[in-house]
């Protein structure tokens, strides 16, 4: 008997997910016992890109999430409500859940998790990190033989779109994220790509799954791209590095069982022009994850837009078909289901050891860069490189280039900095990968 699908939400994505629901030849063949069975929206006026008859819309998304004859509830509406009580709803209801909304997952997963396990349904959320790219489900199956030290991404398509166009072109940046927001790429409000929200959820579940524990949201550092501008990626260029949007999770490898802190977080960064994560450019996403035995492996596509991000979801709709299809056991699934039960502990920012990039403007004077390079030498802070870049009449550009060190010290150290006579400002301060 046909799996019956209620689908919530017609937009970039609901509707990429209807028109493979509804054309499924030359697809995987489990893919022809699905059916749509309902579809909520918001408007009932509006004009869709996919024909559906006009009966299987409602704006009442409650009777889907209820409706006994709906297996698999698909909740692509975005935001947090309605969408986490209609999960709940759904799996009260006895309904497996497939959904794209990392919002959602990284601040309820607790809730949403432990009422799936006890009324034995699964959630999957294959989209909800890297759209299209497979990296939930390898996560969970593939590579459950390792043990991750770290994942390191670009995580979010619209920054990364916006970083790459203002890198290639020297566009400017609200004109780029008007044209990712027509793409289809942005947030319907993009302030959670552009300042890195949406990538701190999806790192909070990639390591969540990677490091085998729930991760608190608010814990996770998050500094998004507003700040970068045309002097920052020039300087970069060349120094020989370009800037991303990196999301990144770390266990460190020699941590013992009480001193095991992880460290999350997302932030720009300069990068080698020489790293794979360089050249991942526009929309396209990209996910390293170090583990042992494996080394390293790289994830790498297209990670938002409505065709990839429809991939993933129909994916998650056919591994639970293809579950339902299988002799019952009683039991969930081990590697599809979430078996998390306590919150991972994570390192304070200030302990983090990395390198940092920095541009001074300060008075065109001799002196000036001796002083910067003894107060950073007093902190513990050691210099890889310090250069005057420009000058623009009395004041003069410098920008240095750290060795790894402790944030904490180089805070301490910019504290002194700010204080000095001959420094005028410090436009811009970015970790260096
Ligand atoms: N866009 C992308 O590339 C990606 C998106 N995602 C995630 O997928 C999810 C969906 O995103 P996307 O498709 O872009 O979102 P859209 O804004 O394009 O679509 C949202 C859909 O949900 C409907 N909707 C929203 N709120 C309600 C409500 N309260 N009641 C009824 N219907 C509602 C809208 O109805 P109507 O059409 O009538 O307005 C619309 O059809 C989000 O969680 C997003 O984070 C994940 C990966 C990539
Ligand atoms: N807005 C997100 C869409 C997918 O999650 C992005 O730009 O990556
Ligand atoms: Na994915």
């Amino acid at each position: 008997m046909a799996l019956k699908i209620g689908l919530l939400g017609l937009g970039t994505v609901g509707t990429g997910t209807a028109q493979i629901l509804l054309d499924p030849n030359g697809r995987h063949p489990l893919l022809q016992g699905l059916s749509l069975h309902r579809v909520g929206v918001r408007s009932l006026s509006k004009s869709r890109q996919v024909e559906l008859p006009e009966s299987l819309l409602t704006t009442d998304l409650e009777e889907i999430v209820t409706d006994p004859q709906v297996d698999i509830v698909v909740e692509l509406i975005g935001g947090l409500e309605p969408a986490r009580s209609l999960i709940l709803k759904a799996i009260a209801h006895g309904k497996h859940v497939v959904t794209a909304n990392k919002a959602v997952i990284s601040r309820y997963a607790d809730e949403i998790f432990t009422a799936a396990n006890e009324k034995g349904v699964y959630v999957m959320l294959e989209a909800a990190v890297g759209g299209g790219i497979p990296v939930i489900q390898p996560l969970k199956q593939s590579l459950g033989a390792n043990r991750i030290h770290r994942i390191m991404g670009i995580v979010n398509g619209t920054t990364n779109y916006i970083l790459t166009r203002m890198q290639q072109e020297g566009a400017d940046f609200a004109e780029v994220l008007a044209q990712a927001q027509q793409l289809g790429y942005a947030e319907a409000d993009p302030t959670a790509d552009v300042d890195g929200l949406d990538a701190a959820d999806k790192i909070a579940i990639l390591a969540s799954l990677a490091f085998g524990g729930r991760i608190k949201l608010s814990e996770v550092y998050c500094e998004g791209i507003r700040n970068i501008n045309a002097s920052d990626i020039s300087y970069a260029d060349r120094l020989g590095f370009v800037i991303k949007l990196l999301a990144i999770a770390s266990r460190d490898p020699q941590a013992t069982p009480e001193n095991d802190l992880l460290s999350i977080r997302v932030h720009p960064t300069l990068v080698p022009k020489a790293h794979p994560l360089a050249s991942i450019n526009d929309v396209y996403n990209a996910i390293l994850i170090e583990g042992e035995p494996i080394g390293q492996v790289m994830f790498f596509g297209r990670g938002a837009g409505a065709g990839p991000t429809a991939s993933a979801v129909v994916s998650d709709i056919l591994n639970i078909a293809a579950v339902l299809h299988s002799p019952v056991s009683g039991e969930l699934h081990p590697l599809m289901s979430c078996s998390h039960q306590h919150y991972c502990n994570l390192a304070p920012m200030e302990n983090l050891m990395t390198r940092f990039y920095s541009r001074f403007v300060t008075q065109d004077e001799p002196g000036v860069i001796g002083k910067l390079g003894t107060c950073f030498g007093s902190h513990d802070v050691s210099i890889e490189s310090i250069v005057q870049i420009d000058t623009h009449g009395e004041l003069a550009e410098i920008v240095v280039v750290t060795h790894d060190v402790r944030e904490g010290n180089f805070r301490q150290a910019l504290d002194e900095i700010k204080s000095f006579n001959v420094v005028n400002r410090i436009p811009s301060i970015l970790r260096v990968l």
